[in-house]
């Protein structure tokens, strides 16, 4: 309708989320220089998307210089092409002459400009670093086997202790690219990794997702792979995702969510997930909560209050729900709900809803108190937080496997629910055994309120597209993670709406 132009996503429509082994990518770069594109020509399309995203994470901070880390392989060859085009002052630390290095890295040294400084050193203290550094790890990448010199591990922790925000080229050098363990027990703790041509396993397994922090990918213009360990969410698919609404659209066509959220204890969180559908582009957002919340809410959601014996959902707000239900494409229920005897009545009405059923928080507590209520066959997404997927499976018997992914599936396969798995790298898993995991977001997001906040995102957009609930929950699980990237310090649950709209407005076609 108004996201998707599709009427049906094609699963292999981006290849380039495939997340691969190490030897796959390596398979690809050689198909890609077999076909004509010379093998430097990859790594300046690397070094010049990788500049471009680390440009885009400096702004708005003040960096008074790139330290840049080159090491003697390809990934500090790739390093060398970022220093030319970040836009700061550069000082470059190399393992090694840079004459010395071969292949593709001396074409790049070749290319440095004069005017970078290049240091060879053996090994670094504290004092190569300044408080305004920002560090580019160009040290290891896919190449990096068996246990760290000695050398590296003195470099990675001393960037480490600087405290200077770093970048991370590929991998985060010392993280192996597939096992994602950090073998030597040290690496690199980057707060983005931008990665090549395809996600490498190792970001997202073990050690990698604390140690890459937010992730990017560039597209270097491989061939598609075709083994695939799995995928993964990126801003190219939220761009493939979203599109403009039509300029003769209308609010009930842009979606009307219906959301059942707060309680007497818990009003703020009815507001937060209501204005983050609102902010989403919901068309029109009905809030139904026992307790007019104490907080401002937006002039433009319409609100009821709902009848309840003892200020949270019950029996009583049944036949409101009811109502409202009729009038809207999706529901989302659950935030802030608190728990009452009566909330399992409330749920078993809510899942008479035909339509996109989105359950937060309380409303999964419910559900696993009674798990003979459940009802519901697809057309449904759960978001629950760790403790709330332990409750579930426990109540519904479900495999608590300590993969998350396989978690989060059988999850899905047992409620016939989208499943999303919040933690880093939140998992979002189809009942058709289809998965995806997501690279946006960052520890910011940790914080009181910010469930809410998604919960309300991916139910303004099921709401305006009821037809494809794995699709809606990837897309708003991304936008709410980018939402948290682009927090100040200080950032609280309130503040995600608001940011969760730009972040959609930058990808929106
Ligand atoms: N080959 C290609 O076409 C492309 C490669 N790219 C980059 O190239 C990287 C792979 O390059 P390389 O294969 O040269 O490998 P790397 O640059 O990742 O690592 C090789 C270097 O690491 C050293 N090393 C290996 N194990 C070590 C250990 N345990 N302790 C310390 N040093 C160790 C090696 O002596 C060598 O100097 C990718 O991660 C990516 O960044 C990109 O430029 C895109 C294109
Ligand atoms: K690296």
């Amino acid at each position: 309708m108004i996201f998707y132009s599709c009427s049906e996503p094609n699963a292999n429509r981006s290849f380039f989320m495939k997340i691969i082994r190490i030897d796959t990518m390596r398979k690809l770069e050689q198909q890609a220089i077999a076909s004509g594109v010379p093998g430097y020509e990859l790594m300046r399309r690397a070094g010049e998307g990788a500049a471009r995203e680390i440009r885009a994470f400096a702004r708005g901070r003040e960096f008074g210089r790139a330290v840049v880390l080159a090491g003697r392989g390809n990934n500090g060859g790739d390093a060398l092409v970022v220093a030319a085009r970040l836009g700061l002052p550069v000082t470059i630390y190399a393992t090694g002459p840079l004459n010395e290095l071969r292949g593709e890295a001396a074409e790049a040294a070749r290319d440095l400009p004069e005017n970078i400084e290049v240091r060879v050193c053996d090994g670094l203290t504290g004092r190569d670093f300044r408080r305004d550094d920002l560090i580019i790890d160009g040290l290891l990448g896919t190449g990096f086997t068996g246990e760290l010199r000695p050398r590296f591990r003195n470099w990675i922790e001393t960037a480490n202790r600087s405290g200077c925000p770093i970048a991370a080229l590929d991998l985060p050098s010392g993280i192996n690219g597939d096992t994602g363990k950090a073998d030597s027990g040290l690496a690199i703790r980057a707060e983005l990794t931008v990665t090549f041509g395809c996600p490498k396993c190792g970001l997202f397994r073990a050690d990698g997702p604390a140690a890459s922090g937010r992730l990017r990918l560039v597209d270097i213009g491989v061939p598609e792979p075709e083994e695939s360990e799995g995928e993964a969410f990126f801003a190219a698919d939220a761009e493939e995702l979203l599109h403009r609404p039509a300029y003769d659209t209308y609010k009930n066509l842009r979606g009307r969510l219906l959301i059942a959220a707060g309680s007497s204890d818990y009003s703020g969180a009815a507001v937060l997930c209501s204005r983050a559908a609102l902010r989403a582009g919901a068309g029109i957002v009905r809030l139904a909560t026992p307790v007019r919340p104490y907080a401002a809410l937006p002039g433009a959601l319409i609100v009821r209050e709902v009848d309840t014996a003892a200020g949270s959902f019950d029996k009583e707000s049944i036949p409101a729900l009811a109502e409202m239900m009729q009038q809207s494409d999706a529901v989302a229920a659950g935030s802030g709900w608190s728990q009452c005897r009566g909330s399992a009545a409330v749920l078993s009405a809510l899942q008479e809803f035909p339509g996109p059923l989105l359950l937060d928080a309380d409303a999964l507590n419910t559900a696993a108190r009674e798990p003979q209520r459940w009802l519901r066959h697809g057309k449904t997404v759960i978001t629950p937080h760790p403790g709330e997927a332990k409750r579930l499976a426990e109540a519904f018997g479900v495999p608590q496997f300590e993969d998350r992914t396989n978690f989060a599936l059988a999850l899905a396969a047992k409620l016939d629910a989208v499943t999303v798995l919040k933690g880093p790298h939140t998992v979002v898993a189809d009942p058709s055994g289809r998965w995806s995991l997501n690279t946006s977001g960052c520890a910011a997001l940790a914080t009181a309120g910010s469930g809410d906040v998604l919960a309300g995102i991916i139910g303004a957009l099921l709401a305006g597209n009821p037809e494809h609930p794995f699709e809606m929950a990837k897309l708003g699980v991304f936008l709410h993670g980018l939402a948290g990237e682009t927090g100040k310090a200080g950032l609280i649950a309130d503040d995600l709406p608001e940011f969760a709209a730009e972040a959609k407005a930058r990808l929106t076609r």
